[in-house]
């Protein structure tokens, strides 16, 4: 059975979550896929970088509460967060990139898939920055390097948006897409609907593990901003730069609008939408609306998302599922892992590298 050795970018909620797939249902899950999950490298800003070539043992990682974790002691272990070096030289099939989303330039990262693809190594992430800012780049490096760029958790999720679009549409002319592409903002408004604070609200979808480090790109709409040109640039042949996609969030509406608009059956959604022109000319915006309740997205709540993607042949074809969530984003990493083992089983690049030198042990 052929085995894929991982090293994890970042060890919060969605890399953890995968970790924990791995070690509680790794037995099962290799019977099914027909091939093994193995992690030899971990880092963190937090935490500092852990390599063990012969596979980390997960388990006492995990019984660590997040904030409490030290790379500093273990063999192997350092408390710099030594990115590069195990980008480049641990000797991973796989780099699983899960840092912060940063929407201005992507960094950093940005840096950390260009270091992967760059070393020949396959790529997985769910960090909107690489992919919505220079996504067309990297999947020609990927593709120059004979290796994967997959980033299906980077829009809805673990819900198979992207593959969906690409794989089950083939033959349709796609015209539009229109959704609720975060969980956090949505779980919020519905919140706000119940009577709870802003403050409160998104206290509660921090704990939940559906907001970002800083949630001003859940409020603010800058998140569904990057998704909506990862949607556009992916299934429209878009190549959107951020300047170009609108952006107003749900920071301005007050929880007594929310409660009003419900009472007179409108539901306040945070859309965000892509259409195609004629000429091949593509808008997008993302802002507040008030959605009639027969509106197919007003009733789409909590941290479930959904789009709807216009067609020439079908009409419209909504695919909706959980939008945000640490398991489920986990779920996404593993679906990119399946997707990569599917491309290249059948050629030599992969499984099986060589060992680890001694000297390039931390
Ligand atoms: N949580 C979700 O529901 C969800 C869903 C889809 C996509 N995402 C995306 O997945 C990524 C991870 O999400 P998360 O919920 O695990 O976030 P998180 O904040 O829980 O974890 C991020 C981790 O990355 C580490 N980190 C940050 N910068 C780093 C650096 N330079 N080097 C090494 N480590 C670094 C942090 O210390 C933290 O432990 C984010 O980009 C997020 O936008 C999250
Ligand atoms: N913060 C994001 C995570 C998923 O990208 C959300 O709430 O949708």
């Amino acid at each position: 059975m052929g085995r894929y050795d991982l090293a994890l970018i970042g060890f919060g909620g969605v890399n953890r979550a995968l970790a924990e797939l791995i070690s509680q249902s790794g037995e099962r899950l290799a019977k099914e896929l027909g091939f093994a999950l193995r992690v030899v490298a971990i880092t963190d800003l937090r935490a500092g970088s852990l390599v063990d070539t012969d596979g980390i043992d997960l388990a006492p990682l995990l019984a660590a509460g997040p904030g409490k974790l030290s790379f500093a002691g273990p063999a192997g272990g350092s408390a710099d967060p030594r990115n590069e070096w195990v980008i480049r030289e641990v000797p991973a099939d796989i780099v699983v990139e899960a840092t912060f989303t940063n929407p201005t330039d992507g960094e950093p990262a940005l840096s950390h898939v260009r270091w992967a693809l760059e070393s020949g190594k396959h790529v997985c992430t769910t960090n909107k920055g690489p992919v919505a800012l220079a996504g067309r780049a990297l999947k020609q490096l990927a593709a120059e390097r004979g290796v994967s760029f997959e980033f299906e958790g980077s829009v809805l999720s673990g819900t198979p948006i992207l593959r969906t679009a690409e794989r089950m549409f083939a033959g349709l002319e796609i015209t539009g897409v229109q959704g609720i592409m975060n969980g956090t903002s949505n779980y919020i408004l519905g919140r706000l609907e119940e009577g709870v604070g802003l403050p409160a609200a998104i206290a509660e979808a921090q704990e939940l593990g559906f907001a970002e480090a800083d949630p001003t790109a859940d409020i603010e709409g800058h998140d569904v901003q990057l998704k909506v040109m990862i949607l556009a640039n992916e299934v429209l042949g878009a190549d959107l730069r951020r300047e170009d996609v609108f952006c107003e969030g749900i920071s301005a509406i007050t929880p007594d609008e929310v409660r009003d608009a419900a009472s007179k059956g409108l539901r306040w959604k945070l859309v965000g939408s892509a259409t195609r022109h004629e000429d091949g000319s593509v808008d997008a915006r993302v802002a507040p609306l008030a959605l009639p309740a027969q509106h197919p997205l007003a009733g789409i709540s909590g941290p479930v998302n959904a789009v709807a993607f216009h067609t020439d042949l079908l009409g419209t074809v909504t695919v909706c599922g959980p939008g945000a969530g640490r398991i489920e984003t986990a779920y996404a990493l593993l679906s990119d892992i399946i997707a990569i083992h599917r491309r290249h089983a059948a050629d030599d690049t992969a499984p099986t590298r060589p060992v680890l030198q001694e000297t390039h042990r931390v």
